[in-house]
């Protein structure tokens, strides 16, 4: 019999991505057992953040994707229509469409304060392996492993609109495309 496949999934606005996913991403994939990682862009945000175009952040996604070996992958799956961006909802349709995967979803720690205003997060316990990570900032008690780096998009984007490249904290695959689309105002300074 075909031993289960094991995906942990990382959900987010990833507007843009930044090394701090990268790492997240990469930490499961070395400690928690998993043989794949997806990502998972938002098609839109329950909470209503404004974001960047989905095609766009998929695009540097992939890009940071590329950075490793091929265990880490972009799912699209948040585009399908009737998802709203409830994990619950897109849990149950990878539960439906992926039998033989066992997921697994990863957090990070500064989420925690929100999951009382999810949709259900009792089924997501029921359909996955919640891990939760410690987003440096951000201690609880639950958390699994060390601090992860200090970056976040909102730093991303507030460098970018200072006019400073931030090239030490986004993938170099990520960061050039969003200079070739002259996303968050990249190259409009000329
Ligand atoms: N530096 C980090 N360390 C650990 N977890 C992180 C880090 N950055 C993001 N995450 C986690 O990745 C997921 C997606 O995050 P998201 O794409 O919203 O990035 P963000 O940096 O928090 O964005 P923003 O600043 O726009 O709110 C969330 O679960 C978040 O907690
Ligand atoms: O399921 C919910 O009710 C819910 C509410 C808020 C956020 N989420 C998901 O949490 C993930 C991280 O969101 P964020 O706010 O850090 O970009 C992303 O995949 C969202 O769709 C999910």
């Amino acid at each position: 019999m075909r031993p289960d496949v094991q995906v942990a999934l990382l959900g987010g606005s990833f507007n843009p991505p930044h090394v701090g996913h990268l790492m997240a991403a990469t930490y499961v994939h070395a400690t928690q057992g998993v043989d794949e990682v997806w990502l998972m862009p938002s098609w839109q945000h329950p909470f209503g953040k404004q974001m960047e175009s989905f095609e766009h952040r998929v695009a540097m996604c992939e890009a940071m994707c590329a950075e490793t070996s091929g265990w880490l992958k972009t799912t699209l799956i948040e585009r399908e229509p009737g998802l709203t961006g409830r994990t619950v909802d897109t849990l149950s349709l990878l539960v439906e469409r992926y039998p033989d995967t066992r997921w697994s979803l990863i957090i990070g720690s500064d989420i925690l304060k929100d999951l009382p205003h999810w949709k259900d997060f009792h089924r997501i316990r029921e359909m996955s392996r919640v891990v939760v990570l410690y987003r440096a900032g951000y201690p609880a008690p639950e958390t699994v492993g060390p601090p992860l780096a200090e970056v976040s998009s909102t730093l991303v984007r507030d460098m970018l609109a200072r006019g400073v490249e931030p090239a030490e904290l986004v993938p170099a695959g990520s960061l050039a495309h969003a200079r070739a689309h002259g996303l968050y105002g990249l190259g409009v300074r000329g």
